[in-house]
C-alpha cells in the first residue's frame, strides 16, 4: 500500500470524508487534489470533523511540560511533530522533504540571499527568523539534546500547512499562530481565486467555488496574497496572481521627511505602499505621494482619501512622481535579473525561484509604467 493511501485509510478512520476527490502526486508540486468526477459549484468535497484537527489540545502534557509557557502555537504544533514521530507517521511520510523544504523556503537561504528578495518577501522572512529563533531558543532549552535542523523542519511543515482555527483557548494568542493542521485539507495546492474552506466547531469543510471537470486539479485559497509573502511563507509564486502588487516602501521611505513619515504613522498610513489596483483613493501609496507633495497649507488629508479630487494639484504631482518611481523600480529588478546570472548559488533551483520573482516584478513594472505615463500625460 503507498504511502498515500495508508494518509487516506487514516483520514477515513478519523472521520474525515471525501466526496468526489483524490490526492495524487502532481509533478512539480508535490501532492495536489483532483476532482474525481464533474462537480457542480457550492459542492462539499472534504468534510473533516473537529475529532480529526490537531492544534494546541492536541499536544500532549509529555510535550509540554517542559517547555515555555508562553510559547507560540506554532512553536509547539512544531514540537509535537519533532517528538513524536510515531503519532504523525503517516502524515510525515508523505510531506515535503527536508531538502525540498530546504531548497524552496528563503528561512533556510544565505543571508546573502536572501538578499537577493524583493524588499517586501526579505521583510516577512527576517520576521520569520525572529519568530522561529524564539520557538528554537525555548525548544533548545525544554529539550537540550535535540537538533536545530530537525525543529526547523518541523516548524517550517507547520508553516507551510498550517490553517486558522479558533477555540476559546486559542483566543489567547495573536489571530496569526491560531495554528492547527487539517487532515487531507493540507494536501489542496493553492490558487488566487479557489475553493472556499469553512470551519465551525463542527470542523472543516471544503467546498467548491466554480464548477469543476473530472480530472481537473482542485486548489484552495491561501488568502490574497502577493507573491512575495508565498515565497516568504511557501515557498513558491504563481504567474498569475492577481493578488500581487508593486511595493514601493523602500524609495517612498527615503524621499519622504520625518515630519511627513510621523504624520502617516499617526494616522496608519505609513508603509504598505502597494500600487495594485491603479486606485488613487485610501491607498497608502497615494496619500503618501500626495502628502509628499502638500504645500504649506497642511495636507488635506479627506481630499487624499478621496482620490480624484485635486483641487491642491498634489495628484498630478503625485502621478509623475510614480512614474520616476517605477523607473527607478525597473532599473533595479532589470540589474538584479542581470546580476543573478552569474552570481554565485549554490542551487540552480533557488537561482530559478528569484528569477522567476524578478521577472514578475519587471513585467508589472512595465505595465504600471504603460498605465501610470499615460495617466500622467492626461493630466499634464
Ligand atoms: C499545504 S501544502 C499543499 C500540498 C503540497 N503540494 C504537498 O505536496 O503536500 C503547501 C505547499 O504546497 C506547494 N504549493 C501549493 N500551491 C502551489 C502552487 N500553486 N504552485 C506550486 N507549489 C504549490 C508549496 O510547496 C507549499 O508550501
Amino acid at each position: 500500500m503507498t504511502a498515500l493511501q495508508k494518509l487516506i485509510d487514516k483520514a477515513r478512520d478519523d472521520g474525515v470524508e471525501m466526496m468526489g476527490i483524490a490526492p495524487k502526486n502532481i509533478p512539480g508540486h508535490g501532492i495536489g487534489v483532483l476532482a474525481e468526477r464533474d462537480l457542480d459549484p457550492g459542492t462539499v468535497i472534504l468534510a473533516v470533523p473537529a475529532q480529526a484537527v490537531r492544534s494546541l489540545h492536541t499536544i500532549p502534557k509529555s510535550v509540554t511540560s517542559k517547555l515555555d509557557a508562553s510559547m507560540s502555537v506554532h512553536g509547539l504544533l512544531a514540537a509535537d511533530v519533532a517528538l513524536r514521530r510515531t503519532a504523525w507517521a503517516e502524515w510525515a511520510r508523505l510531506v515535503p522533504s527536508w531538502s525540498e523544504l530546504e531548497t524552496a523556503m528563503p528561512l533556510t537561504w544565505s543571508q546573502g540571499l536572501r538578499d537577493m528578495l524583493p524588499a517586501e518577501a526579505n521583510r516577512l522572512v527576517a520576521q520569520q527568523h525572529v519568530k522561529f529563533k524564539k520557538d528554537w531558543e525555548m525548544f533548545k532549552k525544554g529539550y537540550p539534546s535535540s537538533e536545530r535542523q530537525a525543529y526547523l523542519y518541523a516548524w517550517l511543515l507547520i508553516n507551510t500547512r498550517g490553517f486558522y482555527y479558533e477555540t476559546p483557548a486559542l483566543l489567547k494568542y495573536p489571530w496569526h499562530d491560531r495554528l492547527a493542521l487539517i487532515p487531507i485539507a493540507d494536501l489542496f495546492n493553492h490558487a488566487a481565486v479557489g475553493c472556499m474552506v469553512e470551519y465551525s466547531p463542527d470542523g472543516y469543510q471544503i467546498v467548491t467555488d466554480r464548477a469543476y471537470q473530472a480530472g481537473e486539479e482542485l486548489r484552495t485559497s491561501y488568502g490574497e496574497h502577493s507573491n512575495d509573502f508565498l515565497l516568504a511563507e511557501y515557498g513558491f509564486t504563481l504567474n498569475d496572481n492577481h493578488w500581487d502588487g508593486i511595493c514601493l516602501d523602500e524609495l517612498v521611505l527615503s524621499k519622504l521627511s520625518s515630519e511627513h513619515i510621523s504624520a502617516l504613522r499617526k494616522r496608519g498610513h505609513h508603509g504598505d505602499f502597494m500600487l495594485d489596483s491603479g486606485s488613487v483613493s485610501r491607498s497608502n501609496l497615494w496619500i503618501a505621494l500626495r502628502l509628499h507633495h502638500s504645500g504649506s497649507g497642511g495636507p488635506r488629508w479627506q481630499q487624499y482619501f478621496d482620490g480624484n479630487e485635486d483641487a491642491e494639484g498634489t495628484l498630478a504631482k503625485a502621478r509623475y512622481m510614480l512614474v520616476l518611481f517605477l523607473r527607478e523600480h525597473l532599473r533595479h529588478a532589470e540589474d538584479t535579473l542581470i546580476a543573478l546570472q552569474s552570481m554565485e548559488i549554490d542551487q540552480d533551483t533557488r537561482r530559478n525561484t528569484l528569477a522567476q520573482r524578478w521577472g514578475q516584478v519587471v513585467a508589472m513594472a512595465r505595465q504600471a509604467l504603460d498605465t501610470q505615463s499615460l495617466a500622467s500625460k492626461a493630466v499634464t
